[in-house]
């Protein structure tokens, strides 16, 4: 049987000895890049989807609708790669967040994660952050695992999702709340841990040895400029982290690189050609070849003549 997307990532979080690298990814364009450099997975930030599509900060602004509209785009363009997307709150109430997680596993996405903020969240590398109480969250994965189990009965098993339990009680409650939350998260059922902001190489160490001694794998979100402490693939594999995640990859690149070239536009009137690039080169790697072939193979004559 081929093997899904979920059933893929949780393969690849069973190598204990090595390590899963995630670009951050926030649209079809992006997602295509990144499988093109080949990446095992990728992951789809929340902060990217509310700059691209809503042209708006990381402040919870971004509902269900959008943020499922974005993931079932990207993880419909390689089935076979697997998909993290950020679930933020879970949207609502525990109903809701089972929602979001039936909505997910339909789309086809690989992994979630949910988080202990208040709906009106905010970048967990900004300050102030609310959490709800530790039984809200608990509730919270409860309803992820229970709509899990769910679509897993009402497919026979061919339907999974690694559920990933973030928390950010590590910058306003401390490191033992922090760790609390983990260990009761994955209690309820989480497969995967995420601590927003470690501090350094010696707090993940710590996070890392007990949660990987129970066969929890630990994930490290890596925002440079933001508060966790900046580590190379490297050491981040040597720590014992199990999945890392670039959030910010892609977006930092296309600011800059956009930014410069409709700065030399507006100043100067013209662009210098960016790699001698014409249309053709970014429908090519986004499908074009396998459109043509697949509308051929379909008896269409639409492109007969080329395109
Ligand atoms: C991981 C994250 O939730 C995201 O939206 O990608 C953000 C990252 C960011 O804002 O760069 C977060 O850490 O809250």
């Amino acid at each position: 049987m081929p093997t899904s997307a979920a059933a893929r990532l949780r393969e690849l979080l069973a190598r204990q000895d090595d390590i899963i690298v995630c670009p951050g990814v926030y649209d079809g364009l992006t997602a295509r890049i990144a499988l093109q450099q080949g990446f095992d997975c990728l992951y789809m930030t929340g902060a990217g989807t509310s700059l691209s599509r809503l042209g708006l900060p990381d402040l919870g602004l971004t509902t269900l609708p959008e943020m499922l509209a974005n993931a079932s785009t990207i993880a419909s363009l390689s089935p076979s790669t697997p998909l993290i997307a950020d679930a933020d709150t879970g949207y609502g109430g525990p109903l809701m967040v089972a929602r979001t997680v039936r909505a997910c596993m339909s789309a086809g996405v690989a992994g979630l994660h949910l988080e202990d903020q208040v709906l009106a969240k905010r970048c967990g590398h900004l300050l102030n952050k609310e959490l709800v109480p530790r039984d809200v969250y608990l509730s919270r994965i409860r309803a992820a695992v229970l709509a899990r189990q769910e679509m897993r009965d009402l497919t026979g098993g061919v339907s999974d999702i690694v559920i990933i339990a973030r928390t950010d009680a590590l910058q306003g409650m401390g490191f033992d709340e922090a760790m609390g939350r983990l260990e009761d998260a994955v209690a309820v059922g989480a497969d995967v841990v995420f601590m927003e902001g470690v501090a350094g190489k010696e707090m993940g160490r710590v996070v890392c040895e007990r949660f990987r001694s129970k066969g929890v794998p630990v994930l490290l979100n890596m925002v440079p400029g933001g508060v966790t402490a900046e580590m190379t693939l490297e050491e981040a594999r040597e720590v014992g982290f199990g999945v890392v995640v670039y959030p910010g990859l892609m977006l930092s690149a296309v600011y800059e690189a956009c930014e410069r070239v409709s700065g030399e536009l507006k100043r100067t009137g013209r662009v210098e050609k960016i790699k001698g690039m014409g249309p053709k080169v970014l429908f090519e790697l986004c499908g074009l070849d396998e459109c043509l072939e697949f509308d051929k193979k379909a008896g269409g004559k639409g492109f007969d003549g080329g395109v």
